[in-house]
């Protein structure tokens, strides 16, 4: 029986909510800013040397996954966009975040997408066998889109050195706007002790009662 295990925040996850002050973007507006975006950045698409998702161009990123997270599936995301679910996260330092989704949950590198005039990359995450996914940069992406659950991390260049980012709002302090991700895993005691194993800092683990 898979169970739910909230998703475990920790260094590497920088949860962020809308900032009170940040304009309400619509949707619609967005996908329109994201469809602009596309047009004029062929970088998006392009890649230096081989595969953009190859280990190599992806510091932090393992793609020997795990056998104990074998089973592992993206269950509760928060976001419903055009029936794909999809979840955004800002993040502070990819390398630490590819390191934290693949190695310890188990994720693959579905897409990267750079935007080099919006000095910003968007990592896709997710665990589809990426061994099938399309070589094509813009049939991966189409493919990638078309998967059902995905973790979306977008960087904005420059806050992995930028010593005056303490990192994005995570949810875990008050005013608590974003809350968590749901992995479904068989065993959720099992998983959290190799999480502990793996020096894993947790919110809550499954043994502290209630939930916060
Ligand atoms: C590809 C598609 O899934 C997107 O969501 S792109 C949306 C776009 N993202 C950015 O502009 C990333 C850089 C930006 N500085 C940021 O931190 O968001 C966007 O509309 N972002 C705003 C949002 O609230 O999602
Ligand atoms: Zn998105």
């Amino acid at each position: 029986m898979a169970a739910a295990a909230s998703l475990l925040s920790s260094s590497a996850c920088t949860f962020f909510r809308r900032r009170p002050s940040a304009p309400h973007v619509s949707r619609s507006a967005r996908f329109q800013r994201f469809g602009k975006l596309r047009r004029f950045s062929p970088a998006a698409m392009s890649t230096a040397s081989g595969l953009k998702e190859a280990p190599a161009n992806n510091p932090g990123l393992h793609t020997e996954i795990d056998p104990a997270t074998k089973g592992y599936f993206m269950q509760q995301t928060v976001l419903f966009v055009t029936r794909l679910f999809r979840r955004m996260l800002r993040v502070k330092d990819p390398k630490v975040s590819l390191d934290f989704y693949s190695r310890v949950m188990g994720m693959s590198l579905l897409k990267r997408l750079d935007f080099a005039e919006m000095k910003f990359s968007l990592y896709f995450l997710g665990y589809e066998d990426v061994s099938s996914a399309p070589a094509d940069h813009i049939e991966r992406t189409n493919w990638t889109f078309r998967q059902k659950a995905t973790l979306e991390l977008t960087h904005n260049w420059g806050t992995e050195s930028d010593s005056e980012f303490k990192g994005y709002h995570n949810g875990n302090s008050d005013p608590r706007g974003f809350g968590h991700i749901g992995i479904a895993v068989d065993d959720v005691y099992k998983a959290c002790e190799r999480f502990e194993r793996l020096g894993v800092e947790f919110v809550k683990k499954p043994t502290d009662g209630t939930l916060i």
